[in-house]
């Protein structure tokens, strides 16, 4: 959970954030402990989707609607109705209905029952652009879908844009247990690490995510030590953030578009904590943009002292790079 001090203090919607991410979190781990095929979907891109992705997005819709109710709804996530809708979905729909209701009842805070039209219609109320002005809730309902199906590392990441600033988060990781409810909150921070060589990077635990042979150069650049440690999702900015390692960055193929829902949540746990987050040029990240984040290539966490040589590292591979590709 993040919040930055100072005002505005929105503490309505940091109560709220909590409790959507919770109980979303308790229907993605009855899902993920007995998945089976007829579960998991191919979404028109190719990657994959499954119930509880839908079910979470839904649950943590209708949890913000429910307490925060001053101001206007809107919401960036990433999953919607469109394959729901379609002849052949009507079994999927079902399940995912009943997998809220179950919920929840088991929860007990709201006493309702949500018809399959109400469970495709909160999931729309995630295709807000978002954009500059005015506040929109980002929402990555399972993010690391492909570590939730493989029975490993996912997180729910919620995070609130206001005037197109990340200004709260909360996070809720799958692999490693914390209490979510109960516990006093501990603030936590970055490492203190200030040379590279004594530094270890956290990476997509899928090949696909990130380029491997670019960021072996870069760790070479660093002198960096440490293999890799290769997770799925936002996790690696938490990890990040209470300093089990020093850096994450990711570089996917040129050509990818980042979304930001896979960055909003993570982000601000990293700037609380102290650390630093960038693109390959130095910049902040901007989620002004509406569904898709503008950035350079690339993007890093890091702490404040070993971001500049990751960034120098980082902009001499990608020059050796362009040479490379280059015709003679
Ligand atoms: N070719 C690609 N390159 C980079 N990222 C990709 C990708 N295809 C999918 N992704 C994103 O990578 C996210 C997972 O991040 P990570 O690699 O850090 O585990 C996915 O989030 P979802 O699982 O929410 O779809 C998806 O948005
Ligand atoms: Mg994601
Ligand atoms: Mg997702
Ligand atoms: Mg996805």
């Amino acid at each position: 959970m993040s919040r930055p001090a100072g005002n505005p203090p929105y503490a309505v919607e940091l109560g709220a954030a909590k409790k959507a991410v919770s109980l979303a979190a308790r229907l993605c781990q009855t899902v993920q402990q007995e998945i089976v095929q007829s579960d998991i979907q191919s979404k028109a891109d190719k990657t994959p989707v499954t119930v509880a992705d839908y079910g979470s997005q839904v649950l943590v819709s209708l949890v913000l609607n429910m307490e925060v109710t001053s101001g206007s709804f809107s919401m960036v996530a990433e999953e919607d109705s469109e394959d729901l809708r379609k002849d052949g979905a009507d079994e999927i729909l079902e399940r995912i209905t009943d997998l809220v209701n179950k919920t929840l009842a088991e929860d007990g805070s709201y006493n309702i029952l949500l018809s399959k039209e109400a469970i495709l219609s909160a999931l729309d109320t995630g295709k807000s652009e978002g954009g500059p002005s005015g506040r929109h809730w980002v929402l990555d309902p399972i993010d690391g879908t492909k570590g939730f199906v493989r029975g490993g590392q996912y997180a729910i990441a919620l995070a609130l844009l206001d005037e197109g600033k990340v200004v709260l988060a909360a996070i809720g990781c799958g692999a490693e247990e914390q209490s979510l409810d109960g516990s006093p909150p501990q603030k936590i921070s970055v490492c203190t690490i200030d040379n590279p060589v004594n530094a270890s990077f956290f990476e997509s635990y899928e090949g696909a995510h990130t380029m491997r042979d670019f960021t072996g150069s870069v760790a070479e650049k660093l002198g960096v030590q440490a293999p890799p440690i290769r997770i799925d999702s936002q996790a690696k900015y938490g990890a990040v953030a209470r300093g089990d390692g020093a850096i994450y960055w990711r570089f996917p193929d040129e050509g990818y578009r980042e979304t930001i829902w896979d960055h909003a949540a993570g982000s601000i746990v990293v700037t609380e904590a102290g650390g630093v987050v960038k693109d390959a040029s130095g910049n902040d990240l901007d989620f002004s943009k509406g569904r898709f984040l503008d950035r350079d290539t690339g993007i890093i966490a890091t702490n404040k002292q070993l971001m500049p040589s990751v960034l120098k590292s980082v902009q001499e591979a990608i020059k050796e790079k362009k040479q490379a590709s280059s015709p003679l």
